[in-house]
C-alpha cells in the first residue's frame, strides 16, 4: 500500500505522527507537506497529493491542516477524489463505508495525535460497503 500525504504549517507535527505510523506499519509514504512550520498556503501541499490518488500513483491520501475544510476542499476539486473531513474514529468509518472516501481529511488544531493516529487506523482498516452506497457515490461527480 502506498499513501500520499499532504500538510500545512498547521498539520506538521500531526503529518510527522502519522508518517511514523505509518512507516511502523510498513506502508510506503509520499509526503508532499510541508516539514516546516512557517506558514504556507495549504493548496501548494494538497493538490499533489490527489493528483496522486487520482492517478493511482497513490492508493490513498491523507490531508491535514488547520481545520481540514482548506485542504479538504482543495482535495475536492479533483473529480475522482472524495476527501471527508472527520474529526473521530466513527466519522472516519462511515466516510469509508458509505464514501468510499479516498482522502481522510484532518483537523490538526482540534485533535490530539493520538486520536488523529486511530483515525487514520480506522481510516486503512475499514473496507467500503458498496452496494446502495455505489450507486450515491457514481452520482457526485455530475456537475
Ligand atoms: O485553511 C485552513 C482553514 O481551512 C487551515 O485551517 C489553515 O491551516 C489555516 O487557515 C492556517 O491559519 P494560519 O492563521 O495562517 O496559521
Amino acid at each position: 500500500m502506498k499513501i500520499a500525504i499532504g500538510n500545512d504549517h498547521a498539520g506538521t507535527e500531526y503529518k510527522l505522527a502519522i508518517v511514523g505510523l505509518l512507516k511502523s506499519m510498513d506502508i510506503e509514504v509520499i509526503n508532499h507537506g510541508t516539514d516546516g512550520t512557517d506558514g504556507v498556503d495549504y493548496a501548494d501541499f494538497i493538490h499533489p497529493v490527489a493528483t496522486d490518488v487520482a492517478s493511482g500513483e497513490a492508493d490513498l491520501g491523507i490531508v491535514v491542516c488547520g481545520s481540514g475544510n482548506g485542504a479538504c476542499m482543495t482535495a475536492n476539486k479533483h473529480q475522482e477524489i472524495r476527501a471527508a473531513l472527520c474529526w473521530n474514529k466513527e466519522i472516519v468509518s462511515l466516510a469509508r463505508e458509505h464514501n468510499n472516501a479516498n482522502i481522510l481529511g484532518l483537523p490538526a488544531r482540534f485533535l490530539a495525535i493520538p486520536q488523529a493516529l486511530e483515525m487514520v487506523r480506522t481510516f486503512l482498516d475499514t473496507p467500503f460497503e458498496g452496494g446502495r452506497h455505489q450507486r450515491r457515490i457514481e452520482k457526485i461527480p455530475c456537475y
